[in-house]
C-alpha cells in the first residue's frame, strides 16, 4: 500500500470564503436598491441540537449584513399557529428567504408546512415545487447541504462530466437533491439505500463518494476507490473511549489513507449547509427585487 494521505477539502475555509461573497453581494444589494435581504427562521419546541444550529444560523446571518427574524413556537404549538406564521411570512415583503427548522414536532404533518412556504421564499429547497423544478432542470431553490457538497466537488475537481458518482442515502433533504445535482452536471449516479444489496460492491466503484446515511462510519475506508472524492454529510455523536465525539458516516482515519481527497467531520460539509442557506437567502432577494444573481452562489 502507499502511504500518501488525501487532501482534506477545508469546508469551514471555503464557507468563510462564501459569506464573505454573500456579504459583499448584500452591501451591493443595499447600495443599488436599498434592500437588505431578510431571513425568517423559525424554531418549535427546545431540541437543544437544533436550538445550538438556530443561533449559529442567527450570528452568521447579522454577520453578513442581512436582517435575521427569529420565530420561537412552543413545542404544544398547535399545526394552525404554525401554518399561519408562515403565512404572515409569505405576505411581509421583508421577508425574503423562510426556513423552518426540521425535525418539527410529531404532532405537525413537516411536508404540510414545508408546502405551505412560498417556493421563492424556500431557502431550504424543500418545497415540492422546488423539488420539481430541480428534477426537471429548471431555476430553483437548491437544498443547501447538497448545493455545499457540489460547490466543493466542482472546487476540487472542475467539470464533473462522467465521474462515476455514488450518492449513500436517499432522503428528500440530501440524497435525491443531490443524485439530481450531480445528474446536472453528468455524472454517471447510482444512490445506495438501506436495501441495497451490496454496498461494498457500489462503492469500490465510485470516484464521488457522497455519503448522507446517517450511520456513524458506515463506509470503512478499504471500500473506498484509491483516490476518489469523499464527501462525508454525516454529523453523528458517539462516544469513543468513554468520551464523546462527532464522527461522520465514514471512517476518516481509514479513508484518508485511500481517498484522494476527503472531507472532515466537524469542518467539512456542515459549515457549507449554513454558508449555503445564505447564499440562497441572497439569491431569493435578488430574484425579489430583479436583482442580478451573481454567478459564483448559484448552481
Ligand atoms: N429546515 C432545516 N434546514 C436545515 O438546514 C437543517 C434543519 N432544518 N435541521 C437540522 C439540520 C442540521 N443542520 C446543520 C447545519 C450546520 C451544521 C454545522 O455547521 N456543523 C459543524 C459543527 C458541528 C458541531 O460541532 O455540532 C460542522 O460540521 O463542522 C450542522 C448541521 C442543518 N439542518
Ligand atoms: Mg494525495
Amino acid at each position: 500500500m502507499c502511504s500518501a494521505r488525501a487532501d482534506i477539502i477545508d469546508g469551514k475555509a471555503f464557507a468563510a470564503t462564501l459569506r464573505q461573497k454573500v456579504a459583499a453581494q448584500v452591501a451591493r444589494l443595499k447600495a443599488e436598491y436599498g434592500i437588505v435581504p431578510g431571513l425568517a427562521v423559525v424554531l418549535v419546541g427546545e431540541d437543544p441540537a437544533s436550538t445550538v444550529y438556530v443561533r449559529n444560523k442567527e450570528r452568521m446571518t447579522a454577520e453578513v449584513g442581512m436582517n435575521g427574524h427569529a420565530f420561537r413556537l412552543p413545542a404544544h404549538a398547535s399545526e394552525a399557529e404554525l401554518l399561519d406564521l408562515v403565512r404572515q411570512l409569505n405576505a411581509d415583503s421583508a421577508i425574503h428567504g423562510i426556513l423552518v427548522q426540521l425535525p418539527l414536532p410529531a404532532h405537525m404533518d413537516a411536508r404540510k408546512v414545508i408546502n405551505t412556504i412560498n417556493p421563492e421564499k424556500d431557502v431550504d429547497g424543500f418545497h415540492v415545487v422546488n423539488a420539481g423544478l430541480l428534477a426537471t432542470g429548471q431555476e430553483a431553490m437548491v437544498p443547501c447541504t447538497p448545493l455545499g457538497c457540489l460547490m466543493l466537488l466542482r472546487d476540487r475537481l472542475g467539470s464533473l462530466a462522467g465521474y462515476k458518482a455514488l450518492v449513500v442515502g436517499a432522503s428528500n433533504i440530501v440524497g435525491k437533491p443531490m443524485a439530481q445535482l450531480l445528474l446536472a452536471e453528468k455524472c454517471t449516479v447510482s444512490i445506495a439505500h438501506s436495501r441495497t444489496r451490496d454496498l461494498e460492491a457500489e462503492v469500490r466503484q465510485a470516484e464521488i463518494l457522497v455519503v448522507a446515511a446517517g450511520r456513524a462510519e458506515l463506509i470503512p475506508g478499504d471500500w473506498i476507490k484509491p483516490g476518489a472524492v469523499v464527501i462525508d454529510v454525516g454529523i453523528n455523536r458517539i462516544e469513543r473511549d468513554g468520551k464523546p465525539v462527532l464522527v461522520g458516516d465514514v471512517a476518516f482515519e481509514q479513508a484518508v489513507r485511500v481517498a484522494g481527497a476527503i472531507t472532515p467531520v466537524p469542518g467539512g460539509v456542515g459549515p457549507m449547509t449554513i454558508a449555503c442557506l445564505l447564499a440562497n437567502a441572497l439569491t431569493a432577494c435578488c430574484r425579489a427585487v430583479g436583482a442580478s444573481e451573481p454567478a459564483e452562489l448559484v448552481a
